[in-house]
């Protein structure tokens, strides 16, 4: 499948409230590096992410994209440069603030992480616990909704164990939505699942952004995904230990801005 078909939000848009959508960033990188040790993994890595686009890390294996990820999400902390999430420095904000920007953000991780015990409702219900006052009747309400949204109202009453790995995923993202996070964060969605299961979970990617306007970030090395799902993109590289590209993945797909991007597109797509 070829994501030409989808609507894209900020293409084929004019006039000043486009200008003004274009221009609203949710993440803001400039200068970030990390090092584990004396191992530097990337440097001077900065971008943007725009309020609703569905924004692609790509990169061959062990480049740091989930590195990266995690510096985004406060996981780690960066050796240096900066991070602002919906206009908060994610580097100085402390306590409650710093609580209540992690609030903001929906992670699904690429196992899903669902709880083996825990029905898919009550994998989904977690997050309200843990972070709401809503009585349970309402918690449940907002469970089955989130699963109603991802295709598994039926599955609600199931085990993790019962159900399929693109079940699983799509159970993840309904957990990282349950608390109507801005900014969801995906790492590696495709990972284990066959095509067919995967281009029906990027659809879905594609279907969340367009409808509730949320902005996803995701982390994949799976290039029909990242040509179905992704507005924007940046490819990280091992050697380059930093950023090597940016843009619209079709774009440099069809004009590659140098060997290493040209290769990475041309090997996965054979
Ligand atoms: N906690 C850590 N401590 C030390 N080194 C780490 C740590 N996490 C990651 N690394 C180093 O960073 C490298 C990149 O890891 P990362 O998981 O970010 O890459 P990736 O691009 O997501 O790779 P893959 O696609 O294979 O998952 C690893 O090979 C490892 O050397």
């Amino acid at each position: 499948m070829d994501g030409e078909a989808h609507p894209r939000p900020h293409d084929e848009v004019s006039g000043p409230a486009a200008a003004a959508t274009r221009a609203e960033a949710v993440i803001r990188v400039e200068g970030l590096s990390k090092r584990f040790g004396t191992n530097l993994l990337f440097q001077d890595v900065g971008f943007e992410v725009r309020r609703g686009e569905v924004f692609v890390i790509l990169g061959g294996s062990g480049c740091g994209k989930s590195t990266l990820l995690k510096l985004l999400i406060g996981l780690h902390p960066p050796s240096s440069g900066a991070i602002e999430i919906l206009g908060t420095d994610m580097l100085a904000a402390e306590g409650e603030a710093r609580r209540e920007i992690l609030r903001h953000l929906g992670v699904m991780w690429q196992s899903g992480a669902l709880f083996g015990s825990m029905t898919l409702l009550e994998n989904v219900m977690l997050p309200l616990e843990a972070h709401t006052r809503l009585p349970r009747a309402a918690r449940e309400t907002v469970a089955r909704v989130k699963l109603g949204m991802v295709g598994l109202a039926d599955a609600a009453g199931r085990l993790p164990a019962e159900i399929s790995g693109g079940m699983a995923k799509r159970a993840g993202i309904a957990r990282a939505m349950a608390l109507d996070p801005p900014i969801l964060f995906l790492d590696e969605p495709s990972a284990g699942l066959d095509p067919i299961t995967s281009a029906g979970l990027d659809q879905l990617i594609r279907d969340l952004a367009r409808d509730l306007g949320t902005t996803f970030v995701v982390v994949t090395h799976e290039l029909q995904s990242i040509l179905a799902i992704g507005d924007r993109c940046i490819m990280l590289d091992k050697q380059a230990k930093g950023m090597i590209a940016e843009g619209d993945p079709r774009s440099l797909r069809d004009d590659p801005p140098n060997d290493t991007v040209r290769h990475f597109f041309r090997r996965e797509a054979a």
